[in-house]
């Protein structure tokens, strides 16, 4: 059986790398330079970073060059996200260097152009289903973006190949990660699942762990390392199989 994948966040704004409570801009703490930080969780042990650039999910600016300066500054693989909505954009995170780029708000408010990019990149596109309830949630979650079942039926039809699933109201809580959400949508999807929000320990870890028989792959991990709940070394030991 493969182990659980951890993923470390790095998310910028305002070129600083930052941790959000339940999305909403205003609620940042800063950890400093984001090329620092993602470069100290290659240098713990993480195989991928999950990088954002919040400016660019709120539609509020861009952190463009320096996320591209931090994927060429990694050895490790990087998920690459926020404000990709269009072939620009696209083209733009793609050509980075990253692994594979994570599509939110587009998904939802664009699903022609989402399609074809699924088609012409495959699993260089992951989509976000970012969700309160079962309602999505899109614009740097401050929009309601349809249900998430009807969402992921469509994206299930047109060959989705991973899906990076976040409870918005879990994410950067510390209050453990929706199990029961992520097991709903592990028996709608063969495809892989990264699970988002709400990782507080390393118990929770377990518990995604054993998540990985039906279906999740993997874990983005944030506030729980940056407010040191534990290391990424105890992590990853945690999650070896
Ligand atoms: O990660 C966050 O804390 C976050 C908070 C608010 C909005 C977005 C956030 N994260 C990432 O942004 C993408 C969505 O970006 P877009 O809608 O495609 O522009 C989402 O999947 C998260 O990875």
């Amino acid at each position: 059986m493969s182990s659980l994948v951890l993923l470390p966040a790095v998310d910028v704004a305002d070129g600083q790398a930052v941790r959000l409570v339940q999305g909403e801009a205003g609620t940042e703490t800063s950890y400093g330079d984001p090329l620092a930080a993602a470069l100290a969780w290659q240098e713990a042990g993480a195989e991928w970073v999950h990088l954002v650039d919040l400016d660019a999910a709120f539609g509020r600016g861009t952190n463009r060059e320096l996320l591209a300066s931090v994927v060429g500054a990694l050895d490790v693989q990087v998920e690459l996200s926020g404000g990709i909505r269009d072939d620009e954009s696209l083209t733009a995170a793609l050509s980075t260097g990253c692994r594979r780029v994570n599509i939110g708000t587009a998904a939802l408010e664009d699903p022609v152009w989402c399609a074809k990019i699924i088609a012409e990149y495959g699993d260089r596109v992951a989509v976000g289903l970012d969700v309160r309830g079962t309602t999505l949630a899109a614009r740097g979650w401050t929009r309601e973006g349809g249900d998430l079942w009807e969402v992921l039926d469509r994206l299930e039809s047109e060959g989705c190949s991973r899906y990076v699933v976040t409870d918005v109201t879990k994410d950067g809580t510390l209050r453990g990660p929706n199990v029961e959400l992520l097991r709903q949508v592990c028996a709608r999807t063969e495809r892989p699942v990264i699970a988002s929000g709400g990782v507080s320990s390393l118990d929770d870890l377990r518990v995604l762990s054993s998540l990985v028989p039906e279906g999740v792959e993997g874990a983005i991990v944030g506030k729980a390392l940056y407010a040191q709940a534990f290391t990424l070394p105890e992590a990853l030991a945690a999650v070896a199989a």
